[in-house]
């Protein structure tokens, strides 16, 4: 996350750590709780790493520095990838992780709600974009969860920032034309959340940009209300 802050315990009890490990064990990506076996995030995350004995799935936590060997995790049971999926820049990119076992809900650990299509209409404006990743494009994995408010911009506006892509209906962006504050690489596959009325709704996972936080070069999310018969196929 670039020109973020630090989180507080608590704040976002629907963010997790994707850990691969290998030989060494580090954070990969960011997902988000959406029931209590299943967790959403970005394709991208497992273009070079598709088996799911490798990864270590880390909830409850603020700091990378509280994992260690006797942190807690759920192991990975099932990685389903949208069908289609190509590259990060192409769109469709959403994943949904099975956990080995179902969690417990506690106050450090909650599900965050699905944005409903009938909903889609409602313009949100108090949007916030977190992760452990880079605090600057040369940057490196974050210790303290950082986040960041990022305004919704239109379509239109999307695609005229980006003249050589396309930006289609099933993603969203979300920046300052100014820049400096944006998310960036680690931060792929968290949440873009949203409060309305008291409740939040996931309404983006972190795809990709440009660089980060560069003028007129938003950030673009996987807009999750389009996935949403998608989500409920896989995970019912
Ligand atoms: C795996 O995820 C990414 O690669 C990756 C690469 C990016 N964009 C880059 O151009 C970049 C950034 C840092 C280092 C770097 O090498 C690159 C290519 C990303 C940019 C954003 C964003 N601006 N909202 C968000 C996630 C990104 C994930």
């Amino acid at each position: 996350i670039i020109g973020g802050t630090d989180s507080s315990p608590g704040e976002w009890p629907w963010q997790v750590s994707l850990h691969v490990k290998l030989s060494r064990q580090r954070h990969l990506c960011g997902g988000s709780i959406i029931s209590n076996q299943w967790i959403l995030t970005a394709a991208h995350c497992f273009m070079s790493v598709q088996n799911p004995n490798i990864w270590r799935v880390y909830a409850g936590v603020l700091k990378q520095s509280e994992i260690n060997e006797n942190t807690p995790f759920f192991r990975v049971e099932e990685i389903i990838i949208h069908p289609q999926y190509n590259s990060a820049q192409t769109g469709y990119d959403i994943a949904l992780l099975k956990l080995d076992k179902a969690m417990n809900f506690t106050d450090l650990q909650l599900p965050i709600c699905l944005p409903s299509k009938e909903e889609s209409s409602i313009l949100y404006t108090d949007c916030w974009v977190i992760g452990w990743g880079y605090r600057k494009e040369r940057g490196r994995v974050e210790d303290i969860l950082q986040k960041v408010t990022v305004p919704l911009m239109s379509k239109e506006e999307c695609q005229a920032r980006y003249r050589k892509r396309r930006i289609d209906d099933k993603e969203i962006c979300a920046g300052y034309d100014e820049g400096g504050k944006d998310a960036c690489k680690g931060d792929s596959g968290g949440p873009l959340s949203c409060r309305h009325e008291e409740v939040w709704y996931l309404v983006g996972i972190t795809s990709w940009g440009e660089g980060c936080a560069r003028p007129q070069q938003p950030g673009v999310y996987t807009k999750v209300v389009e996935f949403s018969d998608w989500i409920l196929e896989k995970t019912t």
